[in-house]
């Protein structure tokens, strides 16, 4: 389990096959309060204490509570919670948008917190871009010059700022909007503005305060996949501030849950999905969907029905009797996928003497990579009677998703209902044929072996 509950003094955290010496962390925050109120920091002394939110209400509005955490370059970091959990106001903090009460708050190892006015200013020009709920964008002024604001500020000249503004307004499928006003685009244009405005400043980290949350469904779709595309194109940090699960899930290469100012939880998607911290964000995360969370390399099983290309006939015919399935995948010796093996194919070819099962051969019905989304698998899953084939980059076989695992992962049931695991596709050949064939008594699933190649032709 890579999730974490904070822990003060844990600012650092690292992504799998990352060392905390070779990455420091673009944001990291540690013990941080923000206190709305008349006497803030005699809030945060009783907050320390250990007094509740409920019981520092009089004095003040504790938004944020000794939270520490850390964003990585290049990620995308997501904040999700609940309506007045602290999401907007922490993401203000970043950017000193809102002063910080108490803690620290570091942006490529220098300390916000305390900066003059100016400093911030300068912070948010050159480091830090922010995206908006409600566009922000400057009512007079046209698209072309709402997006190239930031460079105007960066003091870039306005020929280069235009260039860069029309690139940024064509990435966002807004060409030929340039002279428009802001006030002539639907809503979905003008967050669309918004976001080559942030892009087009070309910042270090952008943050992006439920920046989609004023779009309909299917334009809010096609943003998220854009975000994810230019962040993987651009490496950019990203710190993504939404209520929606779902969309959480689908962006965040981690996210953090938080709840009444603090953060419960700091995990991947996949982290919060089956290992949630508590039951607040076990409830939060019942109705995500699944499919579009989970990948086929998080169900897949390891691959049960499978011979070497060098087994001969018989080997493979026993495997597929003893695992009670009638077809096997075949690997060569470097454990590439070569293709499946039905077993009337293989009797026939053990009744002719036959020693080579590669002549055999069918093609593998279907073939995904690890990182690709079970929503994908479904249809591979019902037009294959095979479990759907799980191969690396060099194509070698390192799982298997049966229907049965499919079906399962959507409801985070177990995928062993019973105590003899089902191996798909049921045979369409006796074992006792098999075995008079094969001229053995069959043997355990467990025993299953595979006989040296000379047994084979015995
Ligand atoms: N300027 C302010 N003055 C006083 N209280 C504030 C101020 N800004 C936020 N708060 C309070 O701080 C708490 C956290 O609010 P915040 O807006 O950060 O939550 P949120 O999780 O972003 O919620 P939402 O999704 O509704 O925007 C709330 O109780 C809110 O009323």
């Amino acid at each position: 389990m890579t999730s974490t509950t904070e822990q003060p003094g844990v600012a650092g955290e690292v992504r799998p096959g990352e060392t905390p010496d070779t990455v420091s962390p673009a944001i990291a925050v540690s013990h941080a309060y923000k206190v709305f109120g008349r006497r803030p920091r005699e809030v945060v002394k009783r907050l320390r204490k250990g007094a509740t939110r409920e019981e520092v209400r009089g004095q003040g509005t504790a938004a944020v509570i000794d939270t520490s955490f850390s964003v990585n370059q290049g990620e995308i970091f997501v904040v999700m919670g609940l309506s007045g959990s602290g999401k907007s106001t922490l993401i203000r903090m970043l950017n000193g948008l809102n002063d910080t009460t108490d803690g620290s708050i570091t942006v490529f190892g220098t300390e916000v917190v305390g900066l003059s006015g100016q400093e911030l200013r300068e912070l948010r020009r050159d480091r830090m871009s922010m995206v908006f709920q409600h566009f922000a964008l400057l009512p007079h002024r046209s698209v072309l010059d709402n997006v190239a604001y930031g460079l105007e500020l960066q003091g870039v000249a306005p020929a280069e700022r235009r260039e860069r503004a029309q690139h940024w307004l064509t990435r966002v499928g807004l060409g030929g909007w340039e002279e428009h006003l802001p006030g002539e685009l639907s809503g979905g244009m003008q967050q669309r503005v918004g976001i080559a405005r942030a892009f087009a400043a070309d910042t270090d980290i952008l943050l992006m305060d439920e920046a989609f949350s004023a779009l309909d469904p299917l334009i809010r779709r096609e943003m998220q996949e854009q975000l994810v595309e230019l962040q993987q194109e651009l490496n950019k940090t990203i710190v993504f501030i939404t209520h929606d699960l779902n969309e959480a899930m689908f962006l965040g290469d981690r996210i953090a849950v938080m709840r009444d100012g603090r953060i419960v939880q700091v995990g991947t998607p996949n982290d919060i999905l089956t290992d949630p911290a508590n039951d607040y964000v076990a409830q939060f995360v019942q109705d995500v969907d699944r499919a579009r969370v989970l990948t086929a390399g998080d169900v897949m099983e390891p691959p049960r029905a499978v011979v070497p290309a060098t087994a001969g006939p018989r080997t493979a015919l026993r495997t597929m009797r003893d695992l009670q399935t009638s077809a096997c995948f075949v690997t060569s010796s470097s454990r590439k996928l070569l293709g499946v093996v039905r077993d009337k194919d293989v009797l026939r070819q053990v009744r002719e003497g036959g020693t080579d099962i590669t002549e055999r051969l069918r093609p593998t019905p279907s073939i995904v990579k690890r990182d690709q989304y079970i929503s994908e698998l479904f249809e591979l899953a019902v037009e294959s009677p095979l479990p759907v084939a799980v191969t690396d980059d060099q194509d070698r076989l390192i799982g298997v998703v049966p229907r049965v695992t499919l079906l399962a992962a959507l409801t985070d049931l177990p995928t062993m209902t019973t105590e003899i695991p089902i191996i798909e596709p049921t045979p369409t050949v006796s074992a006792a044929m098999i075995s008079e064939t094969l001229g053995d008594a069959p043997e355990s699933a467990a025993g299953a072996g595979f006989a040296p190649e000379n047994e084979e032709v015995r």
